[in-house]
């Protein structure tokens, strides 16, 4: 096909002459995705950050049988009613991991460590620092309560409970849980297939040398450890010239093998912004490429055969927060994971934060201190353009100031998303 054949303009242009806004897009997209269904069986070790597909049960009701909660003796309660004093000698011992079934004699203790089988005939556990030990015997401060430290069989879950619902995203909390009750493999989604390119003659590889004129891509490496972070297993498609004919053969080649493919570049108005073009020559169709926000305008997605295609701006802080406002939430739906909309808090806005009606504005803030109710306050960092990482990589998060309202004045109460790092799994 020659070079005539790819319009540089865009089918959806007259359609999509309209804005959406953020919520409107995101449904778009959404509607957009398959959801995952194929499903694999993974050993628990290699299932982390995987979504589960099946439930799994207990087999075994747990505790598997009624064992000491203490390092202590195991007694009879009937070996309590005429005291005190109490005594009573020590018969034998029993520990974690004896095999034999341990019988209590009538008027005697065994001394118990914990995790061990109760003896039969034993009704309470007492820890060794409420005895005193002589001569062979156990003297017993006072009598115990029936049932004190032991852990009965099944008090913690049933035969046939869930251990792991549909949806949940494994962790090390429940891989403990499946392997106590003796499950080692859990079946999964398959890790949606995702390829993330760049566009631009002015990009040089990581380890290329880089000429007058020419940037470092940084798109690619944020985006591949963002999808990373999320448990993906991103495929780096590499840098793609500003030619519509490598594009179009591109994205021919590559559409069958991904669910998701992601760029960044090449999406907003200019000549040399040819993706729109080469997409729908390549067969592709779009969806939406104008979204009310701010950093991230021309955000394009739509689907070629079977996978779904999101283009991220070029400009390094505009594809950030396109990845995090489109791209995370489509990631979640083609692995099964359930959509977590992050909800901000309210916070103070210490200074002016200049905002133009039209565009929902993400704007990289840092808490300066803490209002005496509590809320945080905030200080822009940076000068609101969407071509630095520099102020995002010293922010404590992002402020929202919404599209239909203007500047935000200081003490003005407004969301926030603050970074939560090391959160708990
Ligand atoms: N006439 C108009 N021009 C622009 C508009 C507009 O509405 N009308 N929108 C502006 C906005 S907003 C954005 S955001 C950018 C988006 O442009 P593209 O997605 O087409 O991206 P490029 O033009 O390819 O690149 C923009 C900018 O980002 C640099 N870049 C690109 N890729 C990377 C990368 N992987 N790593 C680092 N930097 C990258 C590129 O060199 C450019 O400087 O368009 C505005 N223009
Ligand atoms: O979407 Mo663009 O960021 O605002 O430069």
């Amino acid at each position: 096909m020659g070079e005539a054949a790819i319009s540089i303009s865009c089918p959806c242009d007259a359609a999509a002459g309209g804005v959406l806004n953020v919520d409107e897009a995101r449904q778009r997209l959404y509607a957009l995705l398959t959801p995952a269904s194929a499903t694999e069986s993974l050993p628990l070790a290699e299932a982390a950050g995987r979504i589960v597909a099946k439930p799994l049960h207990a087999s075994c009701p747990m505790p598997f049988f009624d064992n000491s909660a203490m390092d202590g003796f195991a007694v009879s309660l009937a070996d309590f009613e005429n005291g005190p004093p109490h005594a009573l000698p020590i018969s034998g011992a029993v520990a974690a991991g004896d095999h034999g079934a341990p019988a209590l004699a009538p008027g005697a203790c065994m001394r118990i460590f914990t995790g061990a089988p109760i003896p039969l005939n034993a009704d309470a556990v007492v820890p060794f620092e409420q005895t005193a030990e002589e001569q062979g015997c156990a003297a017993f401060f006072k009598a115990p309560r029936p049932g004190a430290h032991i852990r009965r069989a099944g008090c913690d879950i049933a035969r046939d409970d869930v251990l792991v619902a549909p949806g949940t995203r494994m962790s090390g909390r429940y891989a403990g849980l499946l392997a106590a009750n003796g499950h080692l493999s859990v079946t999964v989604y398959r890790q949606p297939r995702i390829g993330v390119f760049s566009t631009g003659d002015e990009l040089v590889a990581g380890s290329g040398e880089r000429r007058a004129f020419e940037l470092h891509d940084a798109n690619r490496p944020m985006l591949l450890m963002m999808l990373q972070e999320m448990g993906c297993a991103p495929v780096d498609l590499g840098i793609l010239p500003d030619d519509p004919f490598e594009t179009r053969q591109f994205l021919h080649r590559h559409a069958g093998d991904f669910d998701l493919l992601i760029s960044s570049g090449a999406v907003s108005v200019g000549g040399r912004d040819f993706l729109k073009g080469a997409f729908s020559s390549a067969g592709g169709v779009i969806d939406s490429w104008k979204v009310a926000l701010k950093p991230g305008k021309p955000v394009m997605f739509g689907r070629i055969d079977k996978t779904a295609f999101l283009g991220l701006p070029g400009n390094p802080m505009a594809a950030w927060i396109g990845f995090q406002l489109f791209g995370r939430m489509a990631v979640e739906r083609l692995s099964g994971r359930a959509t977590q909309p992050v909800e901000p808090v309210r916070a103070i806005t210490e200074g002016v934060i200049r905002h133009r009606l039209g565009r929902r504005e993400y704007v990289p803030v840092r808490i300066v201190s803490h209002t005496h109710r509590g809320q945080p306050l905030l200080a822009r960092i940076g000068h609101g353009g969407s071509a630095s990482l520099y102020p995002l990589c010293f922010a404590d998060g992002v402020a929202i100031i919404e599209a239909t309202t203007g500047d935000a004045e200081a003490g003005e109460e407004l969301d926030f998303l603050p970074f939560v790092q090391g959160v708990l799994e």
